[in-house]
């Protein structure tokens, strides 16, 4: 068994109840409420500035230069590709890059992002890696389930489906999950169960993410 498949293994309940989460149902067939995708898409905006930053310390603690190249086309595809479909729905909702930019995180969003920085800060490569795969596997694979459902791609939510299923996400996914199982062959037991341990953390605000977004959360002063 490689130690992504061990990894796996650990979180599939988490994972199943992501895909049965209401929110992602709701995106699945397009009737989630659009105030909770519009909050979802700005918390998301940014998430991924900070994500984005974690594959830029990927490049700086690569050992080699292909290694330091992948991270860079990640770097790339998140800031161009993944946050340009983030701006183009900004737009249709009258949100400007700036509004986008300056939103203040809610506090899961926050904890996510600053646990992340963490691992990604103060660990090696595959500590980084192991923090911040859930977030590409997870939605790699939401994005091809939901994809099979016919007429997923015709709804408003049809290109958030597409981004996630595309071909270039997939692979992009499927390098990192190589190169998480490359960095791990012959490491002891108690460094596989810390990572192990990492990558539930980062699964379980996976999770959390979806419940923020699907209840839209607020810290406690904002509350009316
Ligand atoms: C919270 C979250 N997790 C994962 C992804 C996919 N990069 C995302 N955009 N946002």
């Amino acid at each position: 068994m490689t130690f992504s498949q061990r990894l796996y293994e650990n979180v599939k309940p988490i994972w199943r109840a992501n895909h049965d989460h209401p929110f992602v149902r709701g995106i699945g067939d397009g009737t989630l409420d659009q105030e909770k995708f519009r909050f979802f898409m700005v918390q998301d905006y940014l998430y991924l500035i900070d994500y984005a930053r974690l594959f830029a310390m990927g490049a700086m603690k690569a050992k080699d230069v292909k290694t330091m190249g992948e991270f860079a086309e990640l770097l790339h595809s998140t800031l161009n590709t993944e946050m340009e479909l983030h701006r183009q729905y900004a737009r249709e909702f009258g949100i400007s890059e700036e509004e986008l930019e300056s939103a203040n995180p809610a506090p899961t969003t926050l904890a996510y992002t600053h646990y992340m920085l963490h691992v990604g800060n103060n660990g090696g490569l595959a500590e980084l890696v192991a923090s911040l795969l859930p977030c590409m596997w997870s939605y790699a694979e939401i994005g091809k389930a939901l994809d099979e459902t016919p007429g997923a791609r015709d709804h408003q939510y049809g290109e958030w489906i597409k981004m996630y299923a595309s071909e270039e996400f997939q692979e992009l996914t499927n390098w990192t999950i190589n190169l998480l199982n490359e960095l791990t062959e012959g490491k002891p037991e108690h460094e596989l169960s810390h990572l192990e341990e990492i990558f539930l953390t980062t699964t379980r605000f996976e999770y959390m993410f979806w419940e923020m977004s699907y209840r839209k959360e607020t810290w406690p002063e904002e509350q009316q």
